[in-house]
C-alpha cells in the first residue's frame, strides 16, 4: 500500500509500503494512484514528496507478478498522472531506485537522492526493457549515449554518478525525506513546464545511424544470443528518432515480444534461483534458518599457488585478518607480490582505497593456530591433503573450521583424518578465486550444520553465490561436466572437429566452447585425473576394445594430445594452435585435423557428418541427465542449486536459465526421447541412458520447475 500524510502543513508525503523492497505490486500501484489523487485534490497540499519505507525507495515492478494475470492500475498511466500533476512532485530516493522504481522517479518533476543510494534500469538482466517510459525518458534527460549504456547493461549507478549524469537534482548526506520536503516547499508554485521529461526533445546525437549501427553490433557481440539488449538499443533509437508518443508505442511493441519470450522467463527464474540457494538444507536436517554460523574473525589459507592466492585476496577484501601459509620459500615470496598486486588492482577497479594489509605470511603451518577457519588450498593430491589435514587437526584451536578447496576429492575421507570430522567441509572455489562468483560448499555425512552455515556465510561475505552440495566425485559442477566432455570427445571420433563443436556451444550462448575451455585450463589437468583413475594406456592400441575402458566407451584423444606435449594455451598447442606458449588467440590447427583423420583410420572409424543439433543434444542432454541423477541422489537439494552452479561457475548462458531449467523449456519428454535415441545408437555410453528420476517425471507428467 501507499500511505498519504500531510507534513509541514503544505507537503503531501506519499510513502510506498511493500516490504522488503517496495516492489510495485498491484496493491501498491493502486495505493499510489489513490494517494496522488488525494494529494492533488487537497487544497492544503502545495507540493508532494514520494518516498519508500525502510530506507528503500523502490525495487521496481513486482517480478513475481510477471507471467500472472496482471491486475491493478498499469504503471504507464500512473507515472503519466504524476508527471502531468500541477503540483511539484519530488522523489526522495534512499537505498535503491531500480527499474520501475526509477521510472516512477523519472515521472516526478524533481529527484533528491541520498549519497548511499543506487539507481538503475536493470530490466535487461531480467530479459526485459524499461517499458514504463524509462527507455523514452532517460535519453531525453541525460542524452542518448549515457542512457544507452545504462539501459543495455542494467548497471546500477551511485548517487554521485547519477548527479553527474543529471538523473538526480540533488544529493544529500542527511535525512532524504526531510531534504525533499524542504526542497519541495522551495519549488511550490513554480511553473512545471520545464520539468516534465516526456516533453523534452531528445538531445541531438551526431551521426545517428552510424552510432546506432555500432551500438547494435557491440550489443549483439556481447549478448551471445540474448534478445533483450538488442530490443533495448531499438527502444533507445526510437527515443532518439521519434516523438515521445510514438516512442512509447515502440517501447510497448518491443516489450510485448520480450515479455512473452522464454528468455525473460529464464532470466527471471535466475534472479530468484540466485536468492533461493541461500536457503540451503541438507539431507540430515541442517537448514539455513536453524543453523547458527560461528563467528570468523581470522581465516587462514594453506598453500599459495594460483587458487590459494585468489582465496587470500577474496578473504582480505572482506576485511578479515588472514594468515597465509606456504612452505616453499620461493613460492611464498612470489605469492606475497602477486597478492598485493591483485589487491591493488582490485581497489583501483572498485575506485576504493587499497584494502589495509591484514595478511600475515608464514612458512610454518603452526601460524594457523589462532585461526577461526582454515582453507587448505594445496595441490590436488589426496595424500598431500591427508597430511595437511592431520597437521591441522593437531595445530588448530578447538572449534576451528577446517575447509578444503578441492574440485573433486572425497571430503569425508579428509574429515576422517581429523579429530573433529564435524568441523570439516569443502569450499570449492573457481579460478580466479577472487573474481569468480560461484562457491560450492560441500558437506560430508559428518559435517555439522553449523560448519555448513559458517562456510555459507563466509561465502556470502566474500560476495559469492554459495551453493551447498553433497559429497561425491566432482560434487555437482564437475560431476556434470564429465559426460559433457566425454560426448565432445566421442563426437570428434565420429567426424566432428573442435571448431564445429565449439561453434555449436558458442552459438548456444557459452562464452567458449568445450575445446577452447580445455585449452585454457590445460589438457594435462584431466589427463592427471584419468591416469590416477587407471583410464590411461600409453600409446595407441587399435580396434573397438581399445576404446572400451572399465566397461564403457572411452576416447583416448585427450591423452594422445598430452603425450605429444600439447597441453593447450600454456604450450601454444592443444585442440587449437596459438602464436606462442601462453598465447590467447586460438587458430584452427591443420595438424590436429590430420591427426583426427589418421586416428579414425587407425581405429576403423568412418567419419560422418555431425550437425550442431547433435552436438547440443549429446553434450547438453548428457550433462542434464547427470543433473537429474544428482537430484535423485540428493547431492543437490533442488534444480535451482544446479542451475545457479552452472550459470555462475560454468558459463551456462543466463538467458537459458541453467541446465535443469533449460531441460524444462525443451520439455522433459523430448530430452528423454533424444537421450533414448542416442543411447540406442551408443549402448556403451551409460551417460546417455535416461536416469530413473527423468523417466519418472516424464511418466507422471510432473515438472521440475513450477515456473514452467
Ligand atoms: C512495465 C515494466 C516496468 C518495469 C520493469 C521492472 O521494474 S522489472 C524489476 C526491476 N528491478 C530489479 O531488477 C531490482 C531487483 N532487485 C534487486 O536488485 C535487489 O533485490 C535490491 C532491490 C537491490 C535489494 O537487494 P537486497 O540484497 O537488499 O535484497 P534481495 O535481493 O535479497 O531481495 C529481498 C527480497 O525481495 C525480493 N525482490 C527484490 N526485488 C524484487 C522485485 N522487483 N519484485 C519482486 N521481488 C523482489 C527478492 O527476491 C528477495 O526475496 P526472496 O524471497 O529472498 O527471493
Amino acid at each position: 500500500m501507499a500511505q498519504f500524510s500531510l507534513v509541514s502543513a503544505s507537503v503531501g508525503l506519499i510513502t510506498l509500503q511493500n516490504p522488503p523492497v517496495n516492489a510495485l505490486s498491484a496493491v501498491l500501484r493502486q495505493g499510489i494512484v489513490d494517494a496522488v489523487e488525494k494529494a492533488l485534490c487537497d487544497p492544503k497540499v502545495k507540493s508532494v514528496v514520494i518516498c519508500g519505507q525502510n530506507g528503500i525507495f523502490c525495487g521496481g515492478a513486482d517480478i513475481r507478478e510477471f507471467g500472472t494475470n496482471m491486475r491493478g492500475p498499469p504503471l504507464i498511466p500512473m507515472i503519466h498522472a504524476i508527471e502531468s500533476a500541477n503540483k511539484p512532485m519530488v522523489a526522495a530516493i534512499e537505498g535503491s531506485a531500480l527499474g520501475g522504481g526509477l521510472e516512477l522517479a523519472l515521472g516526478c518533476h524533481y529527484r533528491i537522492a541520498h549519497s548511499q543510494a543506487r539507481l538503475g534500469l536493470p530490466e535487461v538482466t531480467l530479459g526485459l526493457l524499461p517499458a514504463a517510459g524509462g527507455s523514452q525518458r532517460l535519453p531525453r534527460l541525460i542524452g542518448v549515449p549515457a542512457a544507452l549504456n545504462l539501459i543495455t547493461t542494467g548497471r546500477h549507478v551511485t548517487a554521485a554518478e547519477a548527479l553527474q549524469l543529471g538523473i538526480v537534482d540533488q544529493v544529500t548526506d542527511h535525512n532524504t525525506v526531510d531534504a525533499a520536503v524542504k526542497f519541495s516547499q522551495s519549488v511550490a508554485g513554480q511553473s512545471l513546464d520545464g520539468r516534465r521529461i516526456s516533453t523534452y526533445p531528445c538531445p541531438v546525437q551526431p551521426n545517428l545511424d552510424a552510432f546506432f549501427e555500432e551500438a547494435m553490433l557491440k550489443v549483439r557481440q556481447s549478448a551471445r544470443g540474448a534478445i533483450a539488449p538488442v530490443a533495448c538499443v531499438q527502444a533507445v533509437r526510437a527515443a532518439a528518432t521519434l516523438p515521445y508518443a510514438q516512442g512509447m508505442k515502440r517501447e510497448k511493441e518491443l516489450m510485448a515480444t520480450l515479455f512473452t519470450s522464454g528468455q525473460a522467463r529464464a532470466l527471471q527464474y535466475c534472479f530468484f534461483a540466485q536468492r533461493a540457494v541461500g536457503r540451503w538444507s541438507t539431507p540430515s536436517g541442517g537448514r539455513w534458518d536453524t543453523s547458527k554460523p560461528r563467528p570468523v574473525h581470522t581465516a587462514a589459507v594453506i598453500g599459495l599457488g594460483t587458487m590459494g592466492r585468489g582465496i587470500t585476496v577474496a578473504l582480505a577484501q572482506t576485511g578479515l585478518s588472514v594468515v597465509a601459509v606456504e612452505t616453499q620459500v620461493k613460492q611464498l615470496t612470489e605469492a606475497k607480490q602477486a597478492v598485493s598486486g591483485m589487491l591493488e588492482r582490485g581497489a583501483t577497479r572498485r575506485g576504493a582505497a587499497p584494502t589495509p594489509d591484514r595478511i600475515t605470511y608464514s612458512e610454518n603451518i603452526q601460524a594457523v593456530a589462532g585461526a577461526d577457519l582454515v582453507i587448505e588450498a594445496v595441490f590436488e593430491d589426496m595424500a598431500l591433503k591427508e597430511k595437511v589435514f592431520r597437521q591441522l587437526s593437531d595445530v588448530c584451536k578447538p572449534g576451528a573450521l577446517l575447509c578444503t578447496n578441492t574440485s573433486a576429492l572425497d571430503i569425508d575421507h579428509l574429515a576422517s583424518q581429523t579429530r573433529n570430522p564435524e568441523l570439516v567441509v569443502g569450499m570449492h572455489f573457481f579460478a580466479p578465486a577472487h573474481v569468480m562468483k560461484l562457491l560450492e560448499v560441500v558437506y560430508g555425512p559428518r559435517s555439522s550444520s553449523q560448519a555448513v552455515a559458517t562456510a555459507m556465510q563466509l561465502g556470502k561475505k566474500m560476495g559469492k553465490i554459495s551453493v551447498a552440495v553433497g559429497n561425491c566425485r566432482g560434487f555437482v559442477g564437475n560431476r556434470m561436466l564429465k559426460p559433457y566432455l566425454e560426448q565432445a570427445f566421442f563426437l570428434l571420433e565420429e567426424g566432428a572437429t573442435p571448431e564445429l563443436v565449439d561453434r555449436a556451444l558458442e552459438d548456444f550462448g557459452f562464452p567458449m566452447g568445450v575445446f577452447k575451455v580445455s585449452d585454457l585450463s590445460g589438457l594435462d589437468v584431466g589427463w592427471r585425473v584419468r591416469k590416477a583413475d587407471g583410464m590411461v594406456e600409453s600409446g595407441l592400441s587399435t580396434g573397438p576394445s581399445a576404446r572400451i575402458r572399465q566397461g564403457r566407451r572411452y576416447s583416448p584423444l585427450g591423452d594422445l594430445l598430452c603425450e605429444q606435449g600439447r597441453f593447450g594455451q600454456k604450450t601454444g598447442r592443444g585442440w587449437y594452435l596459438y602464436d606462442k606458449p601462453g598465447g590467447r588467440v586460438s587458430k584452427s590447427d591443420p595438424w590436429l585435423h590430420s591427426f583426427l583423420e589418421e586416428y579414425r583410420v587407425q581405429q576403423g572409424l568412418v567419419a560422418r557428418r555431425v550437425d550442431q543439433q547433435e552436438v547440443l543434444e549429446r553434450c547438453l542432454f548428457a550433462l542434464i541427465n547427470e543433473g537429474f541423477q544428482i537430484l535423485e541422489e540428493g547431492i543437490a537439494a533442488g534444480p535451482e542449486d544446479i542451475d545457479a552452479i552452472y550459470v555462475f561457475g560454468y558459463g551456462w548462458p543466463r538467458h537459458r536459465g541453467g541446465p535443469m531449467f533449460y531441460a524444462g523449456m525443451v520439455g522433459l519428454a523430448k530430452v528423454m526421447e533424444r537421450l533414448d535415441h542416442y543411447h540406442q545408437a551408443h549402448p556403451d555410453e551409460p551417460s546417455l541412458q535416461p536416469c530413473s528420476l527423468l523417466r519418472r517425471l516424464v511418466a507422471s507428467g510432473k515438472k521440475l520447475h513450477s515456473q514452467l
